[in-house]
């Protein structure tokens, strides 16, 4: 996009302006054109259900562009009840009746499907009926959570409003000391700023530690900008994410123009050393409750969960096999692992690492959100302790209220394993 702009722009300002077609500004209030929308087995249902009712009085009751939707079966699959079934079906039946992309059971996480499959653009402005959604700043896209009643609107007309972000930019250098990983940065930065500190913010992550990363471990870095209140996480697209991209649209080229220009306004620039972190963990009930792991060193474990959209992919799943080698899971403690798609699975399964965990005593689900969510299986019961790779530790979170949730990278977690408690990967 090339608009005759005269003031310097955020990477949220160019994105509201080109989809609302004019230049904005920070606090001005859009009607903004989505490029991609997505909805799952939990969310979905009710923007169906909402979009049959705004469109009441029409004839045609088609959604405003099938090819711009898509939907992802992934919370509770396969369906743990007949509730879940029934949600099915009815994703299955509009997804047929409107010529919608779904992908079914077993096909992955929706916050791994989407960039996957290359549902992604820098530059896009993208919405999903789950918190999650701002996963795909990791490719260069203003991408937010929004409730079912709006993805209804969005499936109807195709435009949602906003109010267009500020932005805190946070200036990352240094780098990762070793059994250091992105997860830690991404907790030690919610522990600093707060689990509001940047709400109705988009978050800018910048840096050489930043653009040093793999899609993978961006991924991780943006999935959480929820957790500090942001509405999106974004990280300037450059030729790791092009080449990523690549691999997945055919007609991809890459457009230097989604950037933040020099002197963009933020709100705050944060800057951060990270060369000498420890590995970090956030400790129950609040995610920004986070703490050096000798901290917290020697918490008994129940169950260790290594998976989720935020650390589930092949990249998380090897720095697991490969920490634990042929040693086996403690006794005592249950660690289930669940790739992120069926493509994440399928190198896992390729590089010897289902067999090696199913020797050492671990299980290997098959792609879906587990027990992450508190959802279809892997319950932690009363009084139960469980350390996961995931981005969430509220109370009741991975079942019972009265059980205690840790949060780590996948290195914590494959020491702990060992250990059968809280471990520091550095001594391993
Ligand atoms: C089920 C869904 C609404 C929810 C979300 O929006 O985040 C879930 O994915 C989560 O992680 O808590
Ligand atoms: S893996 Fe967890 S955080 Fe991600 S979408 Fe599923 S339930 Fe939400």
């Amino acid at each position: 996009m090339s608009e005759n702009i005269n003031y310097p722009m955020t990477i949220a300002e160019k994105i509201f302006s080109k989809a609302s077609g004019k230049a904005v500004k920070a606090g001005e209030f859009v009607l903004a054109n989505i490029d991609r929308a997505m909805t799952h087995d939990i969310t979905g249902p009710l923007a169906i259900d909402g979009f049959y009712e705004i469109m009441a009085s029409k004839q045609e009751k088609k959604v405003w562009d099938p090819s711009k939707i898509v939907i992802i079966f992934d919370h509770q699959v396969p369906a743990d009840s007949l509730n879940a079934a029934a949600n099915h079906i009815k994703l299955r039946k509009f997804s047929q009746e409107q010529g919608i992309l779904n992908y079914d059971v077993y096909e992955g996480i929706c916050h791994q499907i989407m960039p996957e499959k290359g549902h992604v653009r820098p530059g896009d402005l993208v919405v999903g009926s789950d918190s999650h959604t701002c996963a795909y700043g990791a490719i260069g896209a203003f991408s937010t959570g929004i409730g079912s009643t709006d993805m209804a609107a969005v499936f109807a007309t195709g435009k949602l409003w906003f109010k267009v972000p500020d932005t805190i930019r946070f200036e990352v250098e240094g780098k990762l000391p070793k059994m250091v990983y992105s997860k830690d940065l991404i907790l030690h930065l919610i522990g600093d700023i707060g689990v509001e500190g940047a709400r109705y913010q988009a978050a800018e992550y910048a840096g050489s530690t930043i653009h040093s990363m793999s899609i993978s471990e961006r991924m991780t870095i943006s999935n959480m900008a929820i957790e500090m209140g942001g509405k999106a996480g974004i990280i300037e697209a450059d030729e790791i994410t092009a080449a990523y991209l690549e691999e997945r649209i055919p007609d991809y080229k890459f457009d230097p123009y989604w950037k933040p220009d020099d002197g963009a306004k933020y709100s705050e620039i944060r800057k951060y050393d990270i060369s000498k972190l420890e590995p970090q963990v956030a400790c129950p009930h609040n995610v920004d409750n986070v703490k050096p792991v000798t901290e917290v060193e020697g918490t008994k474990l129940d169950q260790i969960f290594v998976g989720s959209c935020t650390n589930g992919r092949f990249e998380d799943i090897e720095v697991v096999a490969k920490i634990m080698g042929d040693e086996p899971v403690a006794k005592g403690v249950r660690l289930l692992v669940i790739p992120a798609s069926r493509t994440e699975y399928l190198k896992v399964l390729k590089a010897g690492y289902v067999e090696q965990f199913m020797e050492a005593g671990a299980i290997v689900e098959a792609p879906c959100c587990g027990p992450c969510m508190g959802g279809s299986f892997g319950l932690l019961g009363d009084g139960e302790v469980g350390l996961a790779t995931s981005n969430r530790n509220f109370k009741g979170r991975e079942g019972s209220p009265a059980s205690f949730v840790y949060l780590s990278s996948p290195a914590t977690a494959a020491a702990s394993a060992l250990t059968g408690e809280i471990t520091d990967p550095r001594k391993v």
